[in-house]
Formats: structure tokens, C-alpha cells, sequence
């Protein structure tokens, strides 16, 4: 059975103004279809335009022509209002800096999107008390970030990003800020994931032996992506 189309973006083009003479064209017309269950990782050197793709995936900027659509729903058909509750609801998102919010509990943390989302509140306490098992942290529920290491900041931090229930993890160099074996601890919680719950992940990195390790190389040079490479066995094609 095909796989359902997750995001799809056809021909995107951000160019950036800065007063009425200056403009700069960041991405040159990026298409792209990622299906459900994928876990693909975007690499490309400092500059290349991975922040600026990743910022208009997750819905946090809006591209400046061609298509973007995220779990069925044309980008432009939401407006301005609308936006931030919909990327609460499709986007969950990882970034390096963890970006917890500081003297609340990783429990509170977790159920946070959800009170945005106006989940009740017995529920929203089960659903985050059940996503901190799953990252292995219910025995820390009730700490502060300032009493987590980074790894379990992190895994509290996952937890957070699955609690609506996103059509997509977005992980902006989720290891950057860790040392190499609590990096390995992060990915491998990603690829469980992934295989375990059938969770979308799209990865940022700078690292290509992480990149390596998803399903799915897309490289953007210059703002064009320049190559998108699959992995059959042990073999990229
Ligand atoms: N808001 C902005 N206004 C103007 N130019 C911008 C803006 N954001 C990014 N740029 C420019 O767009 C280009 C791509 O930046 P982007 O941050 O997307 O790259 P990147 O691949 O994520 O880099 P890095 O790996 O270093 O984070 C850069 O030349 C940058 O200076």
C-alpha cells in the first residue's frame, strides 16, 4: 500500500529583504515528499540554507513562492493566526539547546503543548507521565531542567516534541550540545522511535555519521538540494 505523503514541498523559494535594495535568494526551488514513517536526515555545509528549510517545514517561517503542504493542508491557506496552533499540532520539535522552560518540571514541560492544545488536564498529566516512560525519565519527573544532564534534557525535550501527537519530529542538531556517547543515547532513542511507534523524524546535522545511520540522505548546497540518497540493506542508492 503507498505510504502517505507526510509534507510535499514543490519549487520553494525564500529569498530574504533587508530594506528595498537588498534581497538575498536563499533556497532556489526546493521539491520534496517525505511519506509517513520516514526518518531522513537533511546535511549540508554552514550556509547552505538547513535552517532556513528547516523553519519553513516546522511552519515557523513561510516560503516566498512555490507549494508547501503538511499533512494535507496548503501552507498559504493558513493564516497568520492560525499558524502557531497548527505547527503545535503537526510540528514536535528538538533543538540543540534542549529549549526547555526553565524552574518547570520535566513533567510540566511535557504537558505544556498540550495546555496550549486545550487538553484536559487529568489527560494531558497521563499522556506526559506515559511519553517520560517511554524516554525512560519517570523517575525524574518532578526535576527541574537545571537538574537534568544534557542527555536527560534532551529525552525530556523528545518527550515534550511527541505530546500532541506531531505528523513530524523535527530534530535541529539534537546532539550538538552532548557529548559523543549521550549523542549515540539521543539517536538511538530516535530509532526507536522511528521502528517502535512509526514516528516521522526529520534530522538536521552537520554530522554525517548520524546522517548515516537514518534512512534517507537529502544533501542542500547553495540552496538547492543536490542529492537525496535511500538506503536498500546496506546499500545507498
Ligand atoms: N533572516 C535572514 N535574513 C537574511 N539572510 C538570512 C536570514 N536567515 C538566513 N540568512 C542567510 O541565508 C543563508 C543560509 O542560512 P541558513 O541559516 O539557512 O544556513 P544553514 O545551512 O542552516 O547554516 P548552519 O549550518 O551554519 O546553521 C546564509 O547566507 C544566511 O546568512
Amino acid at each position: 500500500m503507498e505510504k502517505k505523503v507526510i509534507f510535499e514541498m514543490k519549487d520553494i523559494v525564500k529569498t530574504f529583504y533587508q530594506g528595498t535594495e537588498n534581497e538575498l535568494e536563499v533556497l532556489h526551488g526546493i521539491s520534496l515528499t517525505v511519506h509517513e514513517g520516514e526518518f531522513v536526515s537533511i546535511v549540508g555545509p554552514s550556509g547552505s540554507g538547513k535552517s532556513t528549510l528547516m523553519n519553513i517545514i516546522g511552519a515557523l517561517d513561510r516560503q516566498t513562492s512555490g507549494q508547501y503542504i503538511l499533512d494535507g493542508v496548503s501552507m498559504d491557506d493558513v493564516d497568520d493566526n492560525k499558524l502557531s496552533h497548527f505547527r503545535n499540532q503537526k510540528i514536535g520539535f528538538v533543538f540543540q539547546t534542549f529549549n526547555l522552560i526553565p524552574r518547570t518540571s520535566a513533567l510540566k514541560n511535557v504537558e505544556m503543548p498540550m495546555m496550549y492544545a486545550g487538553v484536559p488536564h487529568r489527560e494531558r498529566t497521563q499522556k506526559a507521565k506515559d511519553l517520560l516512560k517511554l524516554v525512560e525519565m519517570e523517575d525524574r519527573m518532578g526535576h527541574m531542567p537545571n537538574e537534568l544532564s544534557g542527555g536527560q534534557k534532551q529525552r525530556v525535550a523528545i518527550a515534550r516534541s511527541m505530546a500532541n501527537d506531531p505528523a513530524i519530529i523535527l530534530a535541529d542538531e539534537p546532539t550538538g550540545a552532548l557529548d559523543t556517547y549521550t549523542g549515540h543515547l539521543v539517536m538511538n532513542l530516535f530509532h526507536q522511535l522511528h521502528k517502535e511507534q512509526g514516528k516521522t523524524i526529520v534530522l538536521i546535522t552537520h554530522n554525517p555519521e548520524l546522517a548515516a545511520e537514518t534512512e534517507r540522505i537529502l544533501t542542500i548546497r547553495d540552496g538547492l538540494i543536490v542529492s537525496d540518497q535511500r538506503k536498500e540493506g546496506d546499500v545507498w542508492i
